[in-house]
């Protein structure tokens, strides 16, 4: 058996690369037989994941190296019955966390080599010009602001080198907090096979999720579960900022569900229009949904070794 290691050494301010320098003599001393395919640029993992597909056969195994964006990306190009494992090595690293993934590659490489198969679901999105699978979450409006800021912005790259990624999220959150504008959406849900609507006309945050973490760790939907079929949605109102700095404590302990500003709907298909153009990020990636595209969520299953 050959395991196949897609990995991204730039990930989490090279923590791919660390990673790397940690496994790879491992598996040189145990005789382990791989073939190493990293990333050399930015979105070549589709490129490379069907390079893996051509050359691996049934009993060879897939391991994924990177943060929950080349994670995601990897994913995206896979084809739904092949199983993978993933060895985080991401500055958020929030799928890792939602299945409690050893962080340590020799210790991660050590679990999944028993071959213990899990079923997980993960997000399918669509739209006119969007489409693909998400593992983590989708985000319209602040979060996705947040992420095209932190990404965007010098910050993130600095803080990662004195490993204070998280806090780069929570600086340029506030940044954003003062500056991002309310927009409206209209969400249509089923709940045990009824339809049901909220519109907003006040959204400002707007999560849906498939696990409890975002943002490099803050357990935006505590109850989600990559192991059921439901998408979490987590909306908040734009309210005055006097009001919302209150709520940043909560929000840090998980305990923002019971605020009456925060709406909490759970289903397992969403369809979300929205009235302007919107930031959405998917897993980290930031794209744009258009003025009245509607986005249409629902769940696949997949299955992990770990
Ligand atoms: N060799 C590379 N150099 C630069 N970018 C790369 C490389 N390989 C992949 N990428 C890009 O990096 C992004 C994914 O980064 P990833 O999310 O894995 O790490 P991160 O952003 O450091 O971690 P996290 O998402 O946990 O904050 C994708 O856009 C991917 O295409």
């Amino acid at each position: 058996m050959t395991y196949f290691i897609l990995a991204n050494p730039n990930s989490g301010a090279h923590k791919g690369a660390r990673v790397l320098e940690k496994l790879l003599p491992y598996l040189e001393t145990e005789r382990v037989d791989y073939r190493l395919f990293a990333t050399e640029k930015i979105g070549q993992e589709a490129e490379l994941i069907k390079k893996i597909c051509e050359q691996k056969e049934e009993i060879d195994h897939l391991i994924i190296i990177g943060g929950d964006g080349t994670l995601s990306l990897s994913i995206d190009a896979l084809p739904a019955e092949m199983p993978f494992s993933y060895i985080p090595a991401g500055s958020g690293n929030d799928f890792a966390r939602s299945l409690s993934l050893s962080t340590d590659p020799i210790q991660a490489f050590v679990a999944l080599q028993k071959g213990n198969s899990h079923d997980i679901f993960i997000i399918k999105y669509q739209s006119q010009h969007l489409n693909g699978y998400a593992l983590n979450n989708i985000g319209i409006g602040l979060d996705a602001a947040i992420v095209k800021a932190t990404n965007e912005g010098g910050m993130k790259k600095f803080l990662n080198r004195l490993k204070l990624g998280s806090l780069s999220y929570l600086l340029t959150a506030l940044h954003v907090l003062f500056t991002k504008k309310s927009f409206r959406a209209d969400v249509n849900f089923f709940d045990s096979s009824v339809k049901n609507n909220d519109l907003f006309d006040r959204a400002f945050l707007m999560t849906f999720t498939k696990h409890p973490y975002f943002g490099g760790g803050i357990r935006i939907a505590p109850d989600a579960s990559n192991l059921d079929a439901n998408i979490h949605l987590v909306e908040f109102d734009r309210i005055p900022l006097a009001k919302i700095f209150p709520l940043i404590p909560k929000v840090l302990n998980a305990t923002h569900l019971d605020n009456p500003n925060f709406i909490h709907h759970i289903s397992e298909n969403f369809s979300i229009t929205t009235s302007d153009n919107q930031p959405i990020q998917i897993d980290g990636e930031t794209h744009e949904i258009r003025a009245t595209e509607t986005l249409n969520l629902s769940t696949e299953k997949r299955t992990i070794i770990y």
